[in-house]
């Protein structure tokens, strides 16, 4: 029989490949006549993705049908500082997978059924229309997260909106997919910002309306009202909504760029810890602090009096896209004896095997930056979270989880600090942070946030069980690919 083929296309980072592999290996274990070859974007030096994508080729078998194809690394792109920068690299991909795209259509053995890209990568949606291929969407973060981005596409180009004037702005808006206002200083920044980047952003996401369907890494269960608002009028186009999700990466071993402390060590000190007792602090691939906020959260931890695993990482060098490494020694940046004085009850770690800390009983509350893939992680987990949103849609995650579904403490909710590290806007003095976390661990603070989070653990593993919600829209949406192929 012939297969059907996709081609996903993630942006470059670790985030989005790794869901997006994740993604697809799951489709091909759901029908075996369904092909995938990723097309890997590389940003000059990304030795983390470098590292993931070798181990994934190492591990795949010849008669796999997940295949791995690196687009060119453009180095001279490693000194482009601007503002575009991402979207300069990605579309700067476009002659290449072109190449590629017409290449696999002359020479496959499978009938191409169409590209899957990212939000960032809907400039192939070109292509794929030069070929008369359909595209569909992998959205990797919260179905709020695509209700919101399509509500501002509409007010931008529907209602001639000028979002500027939302920065700095007490306001809030009516968006579908959200039960109750949200206010502007939840929205993403990028979107306030007068600017090339905040309108290119919006032209990729007016693209999605060209798409047939949409996969969200996200379940109905837990996003009912966001999912309910997407199918009915959050849109007003023809796509399909599948909420595929949770999609995680369970097998770790794949993303583990640790380098200073072995998973191992890591667990053998959580092994010794009583049951959720560990507060988990970890902000993402790209998560890091200047040194007067991480002296604040010292304090809070010790004062807390808290048993505390924290992956602390230096920031990247100023203006570099560059994930933020481990320090050679932390005591450089924490108070005077503090290693010392917590020894025992706390840990300081570069790199976490997150996935592993999270499913470990001793752990009992997580710090996030809110993170979509963290937060799913957490969820699955059953571990409640508290929230420090850094950058990207995290403000907006974090309004939803502690105000929507009520499945997170705040530690703030609309905390900012400049992705490229170049001035922290925003500070969280000790007294606040050991206040949440107090909050987070104490053993009345959280019962109602704890309940929830025990039931959507319970609800993510039923949802891609056979005949749960997330099995049911995979199954639509292969349904879909298979027809069209036919
Ligand atoms: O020390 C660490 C840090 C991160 N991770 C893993 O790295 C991933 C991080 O993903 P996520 O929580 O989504 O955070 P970001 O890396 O910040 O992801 C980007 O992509 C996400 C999905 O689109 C968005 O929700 C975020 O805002 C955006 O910053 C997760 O799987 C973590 O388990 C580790 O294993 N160890």
């Amino acid at each position: 029989m012939k297969k059907a083929e996709l081609i996903f296309i993630p942006s470059p980072g670790l985030s989005h490949l790794i869901s997006t592999v994740e993604m697809a290996k799951l489709l091909l274990q759901r029908d075996g006549c369904i092909s995938v070859t990723v097309l890997i974007m590389k940003l000059p030096n990304d030795l983390v993705v470098e590292n993931y994508t070798q181990k994934l080729s190492s591990a795949a078998n010849p008669s796999s049908r997940l295949r791995l194809i690196n687009l060119p690394v453009q180095d001279e792109l490693a000194s482009n500082k601007s503002e575009n920068f991402l979207f300069d690299f990605i579309e700067s991909q476009v002659i290449h997978v072109r190449d590629i795209l017409s290449n696999l259509i002359e020479s496959s053995d499978s009938q191409l059924a169409g590209i899957v890209v990212d939000m960032f990568c809907t400039s192939f949606i070109d292509i794929a229309n030069e070929f008369s291929l359909n595209s569909y969407i992998f959205f990797t973060s919260s179905a709020a997260c695509l209700g919101l981005f399509l509500h501002l596409v509409s007010l931008v180009f529907e209602n001639d909106q000028d979002l500027t004037q939302y920065k700095n702005s007490d306001a809030e808006l009516h968006v579908p997919c959200f039960s109750r206002p949200v206010p502007a200083k939840v929205l993403p920044f990028m979107f306030l910002e007068d600017g090339p980047k905040s309108t290119k952003f919006l032209r990729y996401l007016k693209k999605f309306r060209e798409t047939k369907g949409i996969m969200v890494n996200t379940f109905s269960e837990l996003e009912s009202y966001a999912i309910q608002a997407l199918s009915t009028d959050g849109i007003g186009n023809t796509q399909k909504i599948y909420p595929v999700g949770p999609i995680l990466n369970l097998n770790e071993n794949e993303s583990n760029t640790s380098k200073n402390e072995s998973e191992e060590v890591i667990l053998d000190w959580l092994n010794n810890q009583s049951e959720s007792s560990v507060v988990f602090l970890c902000f993402g691939s790209m998560g890091s602090f200047d040194e007067c906020q991480v002296k604040e959260i010292a304090i809070a931890l010790e004062n807390s009096g808290q048993s505390f695993l924290w992956s602390l990482r230096k920031p990247s060098p100023k203006g570099k896209m560059e994930y933020p490494k481990a320090y050679d020694d932390p005591q450089q940046v924490l108070p005077d004896g503090f290693v010392e004085r917590t020894k025992g009850i706390g840990k300081v770690i570069g790199w976490a095997p997150q996935m592993a800390v999270l499913s470990h009983p001793a752990v009992g509350g997580f710090v996030s930056h809110c993170g979509w893939n963290s937060t799913l992680e957490s969820v699955w987990c059953g571990v409640p979270m508290a929230t420090w949103p850094m950058y990207a849609e995290q403000q907006l995650n974090a309004f939803e989880l502690v105000k929507e579904l009520g499945i997170a403490e705040a530690i703030r909710i609309d905390f900012r600090r400049d992705f490229k590290a170049e001035s922290p806007v925003d500070f969280v003095g000790s007294e606040e942070i050991r206040s949440a976390i107090s909050r987070l661990m104490g053993k009345d603070g959280n019962i109602e946030i704890s309940k929830k989070v025990s039931e959507m653990k319970n609800k993510s593993r039923m949802a891609l069980q056979e005949g749960g919600s997330s099995y049911i829209a995979q199954s639509l949406f292969i349904e879909d690919v298979i027809n069209s192929t036919a």
